[in-house]
């Protein structure tokens, strides 16, 4: 894959897919550092991107929030580059056999409320 988004970030492979975004993980060319692009087609009917990097701004600094590290178009596509997370829940519930333990359970529903909490009061 040879396509640079915001003249400094390349793909390298698409890593997911959402309802309305395609997420694939870039490089920093400069820097080398691993980014995930998502990328929305300009054509799109109602674009979303751009208000999902700016809710990522205002929520900066927050537990599991990517940093937004550039937003822009790019050919036909609304492109904001962020910072790879880590797996997704669904992938860790596949690790464990689809079964989480008491204790993962508390610490993930302490994560969800703490999370929320932290919303509501930037809200
Ligand atoms: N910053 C990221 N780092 C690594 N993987 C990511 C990142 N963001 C998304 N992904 C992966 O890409 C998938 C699609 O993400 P995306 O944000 O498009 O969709 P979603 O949140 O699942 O749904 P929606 O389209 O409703 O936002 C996710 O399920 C996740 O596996």
């Amino acid at each position: 894959m040879d396509h640079v988004v915001g003249g400094t970030y390349k793909l390298v492979r698409k890593i997911g897919k959402g309802y309305f975004a395609e997420l694939y993980l870039g490089v920093n060319v400069q820097t080398e550092e691993e980014v995930a692009v998502k990328l929305e087609s300009t054509k799109t009917e109602h674009p979303q991107l751009h208000y999902e990097s700016n809710l990522y701004t205002l929520l900066q600094g927050g537990n599991g929030i990517p940093k937004v590290r550039w937003f822009g178009i790019e050919g036909e596509y609304n492109a904001m580059v962020i910072d790879v997370l880590g797996p997704s829940l669904e992938d860790l519930f596949n690790y464990c056999n689809r079964r989480f333990t008491l204790k993962t359970t508390l610490m993930l529903a302490d994560q969800l409320v703490n999370s929320q909490n932290y919303i509501l009061i930037k809200a």
